[in-house]
């Protein structure tokens, strides 16, 4: 038997010696086969409702919890096992509503078109693994996870059009990015909006501040979507909000004082930015959200939704969002928000 030094140079010899006898040996094949590196298997469990669920790791310690349900991540752990996610405390986990919390995706509509599939029907569907995401390249199974919806099979009812929707979910240390790619699969040109819905963890929702949407027109969803400019230097919560704010910057600071902890949002391709806490009169109407919850949440979503995506035949839109946290100490003045929203230089 010949031992060769490294398994590398073991079959650069294999391909070698096929390449010499101009054909493939199914012996040598196999045996190359048997040796080429293989992908860690993913991690992925049946919780206890039944539901598929991929757990993401890093080296620092941080994790994250993805289901095939919805596509949606559940949980994102710091490296001090802190979860940075808002999970409503009467979330409900049977696959027929979406689950409230976490980070899911809304499409093919942003508005509620049908009452019973609020905000797009994707969120209510098994996803599967995706094991071709190309162009991409593959994804590390320990610390990613890469899904797809395909429309085959699937009632849109009022858009009856074919699409693939492929999401990569990717971990690394204090990041979590997000990254949507829509196919159109159909032979005429399709349109949509959709919105990555982010609920996030906060101490106290009387504590936080979002900046970075400060002078930007948005549509208020609680006045029949009119069209306002933000007068004021950030925005803070003493009642529900709901708003679609336009052409927003690339960053968002999600701040929460009393953690002394900023969520950075990243997005590119989403122009538009959805702001929604519920506040206690709304949290009180929905049935799977706690009366106290709204206090320690909020939604923060990367959108396009004033201007809807077109796709030509066979055309793929592609996405970004990625979610970072900052330690902060915004109460004792040391935070300087232009600092996190544009680094540490003065924005141009
Ligand atoms: O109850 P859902 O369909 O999950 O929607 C929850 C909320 O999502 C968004 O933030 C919308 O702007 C709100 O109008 C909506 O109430």
């Amino acid at each position: 038997m010949v031992m060769m030094k490294t398994d590398t140079s073991f079959l650069v010899w294999l391909v070698q010696l096929d390449w010499r006898k101009g054909k493939v040996n199914p012996f040598m094949s196999s045996i190359r086969a048997k040796l080429k590196p293989r992908p860690m298997p993913l991690n992925v469990f049946q919780d206890i409702d039944g539901l598929p669920r991929i757990i993401l790791t890093e080296p620092t310690g941080s994790s994250a919890e993805v289901l095939l349900y919805g596509g949606q991540v559940v949980s994102w752990k710091n490296e001090r096992k802190e979860e940075l996610l808002f999970m409503s405390s009467k979330a409900n986990w049977k696959q027929s509503k979406a689950i409230r919390g976490g980070i899911s995706v809304c499409f093919p509509q942003f508005e509620n078109i049908i009452a019973q599939e609020q905000q797009g029907s994707v969120r209510n569907r098994l996803w599967s693994l995706d094991r071709d995401p190309s162009p991409l390249p593959p994804s590390d199974n320990q610390s990613s996870v890469d899904l797809i919806l395909k429309s085959a099979g699937f009632d849109l009812r009022t858009r009856a059009y074919s699409f693939e929707f492929r999401l990569r979910i990717s971990l690394s240390a204090g990041k979590l990015i997000l990254i949507p790619r829509v196919r159109n699969t159909d032979n005429k040109a399709v349109s949509f909006t959709l919105s990555i819905s982010n609920y996030l963890s906060v101490s106290d929702i009387s504590e936080v501040r979002v900046e970075g949407l400060e002078t930007l027109d948005y549509f208020d969803n609680l006045m029949n979507r009119s069209r306002f400019t933000e007068q004021a230097d950030a925005i803070t919560f003493d009642d529900q909000m709901d708003r679609v704010y336009l052409h927003t910057p690339k960053k968002i600071a999600i701040i929460d004082h009393e953690k002394k902890r900023t969520f950075v949002l990243q997005k590119n391709a989403m122009p538009d930015a959805v702001v929604w806490n519920p506040g206690c009169k709304k949290a009180k109407a929905l049935p799977d959200l706690g009366d106290d919850d709204y206090k320690f949440m909020i939604c923060v979503d990367s959108a396009a939704i004033e201007t809807p995506i077109v796709l030509k035949p066979f055309e793929e839109w592609k996405g970004y969002q990625e979610l970072s946290t900052v330690s902060s100490s915004y109460c004792s003045g040391q935070l300087d928000p232009s600092k996190v929203l544009y680094g540490f230089h003065s924005p141009p």
